[in-house]
């Protein structure tokens, strides 16, 4: 009896000693080991109720950028009353997407896309859910897979020949001859009819239209007020006031673009009414859905609208702005611009035009092409994501409804990841399997995950087309209060960020 109490004593008395030296050892290991829940990323201090919103600067994504040597690659701001985190690496951007895509897959709904119902219809801001599932797969099954894609060719052949004949008849003007010409608003109105055609068989625009101009015009706005940081966004609270007057401007452009998809979309339906001939392009796509289970039966008309209009504004404004910047890259490199040209030349006779089937041929024009967009990705934050609940992230407790903004561009330039980042050198993506379909981290100027952009394969081709076929045609020169070195490459800022300062280069026909 007294051996076994003893036994008891003993055991207790381990148990106590244990408790004692191992549970604060074990607690220590667990605790160092256990991702900290506790807090947010770290940032710079904030002002009292306004946040950061007085650093940001004019180029957001530059100054953010800035932070990472001092906060690391993940960053906390508050904009307003709005929590952001911001992601500036690819290693963070590889765990936010491979690990955390669906905690994030929401948009954050600035105020001015609420005007005119616009984000009940939109896919690019629709919820995670049915009606976003129900248009992606529209997008990749019916619109931007390769077989339709490839039947289409005709249409983009069209629109490029158009946009061949605008340049060159506004550079034998006496104005184009002196002043050079504004080169990315013909390769805007290209890209816009190439959509046009796509979506809703027509050519939409004629830069000699007055109705063109006031569509592009009020397409230009929109994209503008739509990338203007807006008090109502910052403070809710504020939003009836509508301080910037933002939310009356995109009333009004908007409501001019939504009229015009309107007037479109009527008439088809008219037409197939009277027993038109059935077109199968992406609006007879549309008219046609017919939803199974849980889906909705048809597609409303403000979807539908809402929906034609998204294509026109995330296609064109981007493939334009792209072949803007590469052009300018390519006249302050003349080396880059020689070899480029002389690739396409060995590939393209002179007899004939520039191909589609001439791209696979190219890897030097491939190459600028992604050089483009790793300095000048057109949507630099990607489109903001939203936090669907409170979610762990590398150890911080990121709480529900955070906007998340991947800062590709600061990624673009990272100096772990890339030589030299500043400077454009497409010769770095010769022999590297480095693309931009979202695999690889460190080059995302389409975004990644469940919403990477769904028109990927129509921008790369239309940007490859237009531009090979710009250099094809023509020789490219600055007019003469320009050189290489004065060009200026200052960025503004909207939904897609342009050159500030629009390019102005005189173009001369190649003589075949
Ligand atoms: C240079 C060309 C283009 C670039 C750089 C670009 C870039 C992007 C980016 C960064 C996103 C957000 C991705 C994310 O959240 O992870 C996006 C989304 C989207 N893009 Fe593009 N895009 C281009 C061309 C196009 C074209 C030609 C179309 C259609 C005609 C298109 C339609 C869309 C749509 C509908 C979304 C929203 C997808 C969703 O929320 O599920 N884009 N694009």
């Amino acid at each position: 009896m007294k051996m076994s109490l003893s036994s008891v004593e003993m055991e207790w008395s381990f148990l106590v000693f244990s408790s004692t030296i191992f549970l604060p050892m074990l607690f220590f290991i667990f605790y160092k080991r256990r991702p900290n829940y506790s807090r947010l990323p770290p940032g710079p201090p904030g002002w009292p109720l306004f946040g950061h919103i007085f650093q940001l600067g004019t180029a957001p994504h530059r100054t953010i950028a800035g932070l990472k040597q001092k906060y690391g690659p993940v960053v906390w701001l508050k904009i307003g009353s709005v929590n952001t985190m911001v992601i500036q690496s690819a290693d963070v951007a590889n765990e936010f997407f491979k690990n955390h895509d669906l905690s994030f897959i929401n948009r954050n709904i600035t105020d001015i896309l609420r005007s005119k119902n616009y984000h009940k219809g939109s896919m690019a801001l629709a919820p995670y859910g049915v009606y976003w599932r129900v248009m992606r797969r529209l997008c990749t099954v019916e619109m931007f897979v390769n077989k339709r894609i490839n039947e289409t060719e005709s249409l983009r052949r069209k629109c490029t020949d158009n946009m061949l004949l605008w340049i060159e008849k506004e550079a034998n003007s006496v104005e184009g001859r002196r002043n050079g010409i504004q080169v990315a608003r013909y390769v805007f109105l290209a890209s816009f009819n190439m959509i046009g055609n796509l979506m809703l068989s027509k050519d939409l625009v004629d830069p000699e239209s007055k109705e063109a101009s006031e569509f592009f015009d009020a397409m230009k706005r929109i994209m503008e007020w739509g990338g203007r940081p807006n008090i109502s966004d910052l403070f809710s609270w504020l939003r009836w006031l509508d301080l910037q007057g933002l939310r009356r401007k995109m009333d009004r452009d908007l409501g001019k673009a939504m009229d015009i998809a309107t007037k479109f979309v009527k008439e088809r339906i008219e037409e197939r009414l009277a027993g038109g001939p059935t077109r199968k392009d992406f609006l007879d796509v549309l008219l046609d859905f017919e939803g199974s289970k849980n889906e909705p039966a048809k597609l409303s008309e403000l979807e539908i609208n809402t929906f034609i209009l998204e294509m026109f504004l995330a296609g064109s404004e981007t493939s334009s702005t792209s072949i803007e910047w590469a052009l300018a890259e390519l006249l302050r490199n003349p080396k880059a611009m020689v070899r480029v040209k002389n690739e396409i030349s060995s590939v393209v006779e002179s007899n004939r035009k520039f191909e589609e089937s001439d791209i696979g041929k190219l890897p030097y024009l491939q190459a600028v092409i992604k050089e483009t967009l790793r300095l000048h990705p057109p949507v630099p934050f990607l489109v903001p994501r939203k936090a669907i609940q409170d979610t762990n992230y590398m150890g911080y407790l990121i709480p529900k409804e955070t906007q998340v903004f991947v800062n590709v561009w600061a990624i673009g330039r990272d100096e772990e990841n890339w030589e030299e980042p500043w400077d454009f050198k497409p010769e770095r993506f010769l022999g590297s399997n480095t693309d931009f379909k979202g695999q690889h981290f460190e080059f995302i100027p389409f975004g990644a995950g469940r919403r990477i952009c769904p028109g990927l394969p129509l921008g790369h081709l239309m940007m490859h087309f237009l531009l090979g076929s710009l250099l094809h045609e023509f020789n490219w020169e600055l007019d003469f209060s320009k050189n290489p070195n004065t060009i200026d490459m200052n960025e503004l800022i909207g939904t897609v960020v342009r050159k500030q300062e629009p390019l102005k280069v005189v173009p001369t026909k190649r003589v075949s």
